[in-house]
């Protein structure tokens, strides 16, 4: 077993590294469910919602694999290195910042729409931004790999409750129909296990789904969107540089968008592959908590998932529903 010193730096901007006392949590949301399923787009929205707290324990994983390709550990070699990995991730430092502005997950959805807008989630590793490289299509395909092993979730789980310990909303007092309410501190955390293993004590779980071909579809238009803005990006930059696209001289665009990314059938296989693996396991797999409220949200919209939670987080904690139509 390993111990990764794991610093959080959260929306509150209270910082925490581990060892600390870890304070009872009020009121937990444990958002569980296969990829690409809209957990972590989700539980941003429903923290912003409610004012909580928020964790993306994938990312966790995902930082783990990251150091795992770094070193050069090859797919099949993981078993043989992972006690090296283990003192590496102990090595670690691990910050998770909330931005105030819409995040990856928003391009051409709720923020186009000028609707809902999700906060972003920055991840540092050892101070460095590895946001965007802990999502590439090398980080994908190994993360079950090494979230499968034991003793990468047993410090994972550590650091997962002391980060949701740091991360979570001050209680509050409000008024309604007269009378003053406390309203609880509260996290939200997404991921495979949460409401099974990380927190079975949870006040609220949910399990959300989607059909195969709607996830893997919804991820590909994150990607090609994300592609797409990189290429506005750099024809704005190229377009600056040699005196503005405005001065007549040339209609060609700056630069062609590359259809690098891959397609929905290399995505659907992807996430397939991920959830097997996820699902079978032997140490905490996905698996849907006995208590969990299950939604399919193949035919809802991204605000009607998040507004029904954020509702029954609400009932649960004795307030009025907001969102009632
Ligand atoms: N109900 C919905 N309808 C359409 N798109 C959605 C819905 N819920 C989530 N999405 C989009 O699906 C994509 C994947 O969601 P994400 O939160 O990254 O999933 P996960 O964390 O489960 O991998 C994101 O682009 C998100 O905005
Ligand atoms: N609580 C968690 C969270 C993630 N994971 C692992 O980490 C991987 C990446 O999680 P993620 O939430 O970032 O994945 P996406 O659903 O965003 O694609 C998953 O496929 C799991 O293998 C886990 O095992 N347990």
């Amino acid at each position: 077993m390993f111990c990764a010193r794991v610093r959080v730096l959260c929306s509150t901007s209270k910082f925490w590294s581990l060892g600390r006392k870890q304070p009872a949590r009020e009121f937990t949301i444990a958002i569980d469910g296969p990829a690409a399923s809209g957990k972590s787009s989700t539980a941003r929205a429903v923290a912003k919602e409610l004012g909580f707290g928020y964790i993306d324990s994938g990312s966790i994983y995902r930082c783990a694999t990251l150091l795992a390709l770094r070193q050069g550990i090859a797919a099949d070699k993981i078993d043989e290195h992972i006690s090296e990995l283990a003192s590496l991730i102990s090595e670690a430092s691990m910050e998770i910042r909330i931005q105030k502005d819409a995040g990856r997950h928003t391009i051409g959805l709720a923020a186009a729409a000028g609707r809902l807008v999700v906060p972003g989630v920055q991840v540092l590793l050892n101070s460095e931004d590895v946001s965007k490289e802990i999502r590439t299509p090398e980080v994908n395909r190994l993360v079950a790999k090494v979230a499968s092993d034991r003793s990468v979730r047993e410090a994972v789980l550590h650091m997962q409750r002391a980060l949701a310990a740091a991360a979570e909303s001050s209680s509050t007092t409000i008024r309604q129909k007269g009378k003053d309410i406390k309203v609880p501190g509260g996290v939200v955390m997404d991921g495979r296990d949460i409401g099974t293993t990380v927190f079975p004590t949870a006040e609220l779980k949910i399990y959300l789904d989607a059909s195969p071909m709607a996830r893997a579809i919804r991820r590909w238009d994150e990607l090609s969107n994300q592609v797409k803005d990189a290429a506005k990006a750099k024809r704005l930059s190229n377009s600056r540089n040699t005196g503005g696209a405005g001065d007549g001289q040339s209609t060609k665009p700056a630069v062609t968008v590359q259809a690098d990314y891959p397609s929905v059938e290399d995505i659907a296989r992807e996430l397939e592959q991920r959830d097997y693996q996820d699902i079978n396991r032997e140490h905490s797999p996905l698996r849907i908590a006995s208590d969990a409220v299950v939604i399919d949200n193949t035919n809802l919209t991204f605000e009607q998932q998040v507004y029904s939670i954020a509702d029954l987080a609400r009932e649960r904690m004795g307030l009025e529903r907001k969102h009632d139509d």
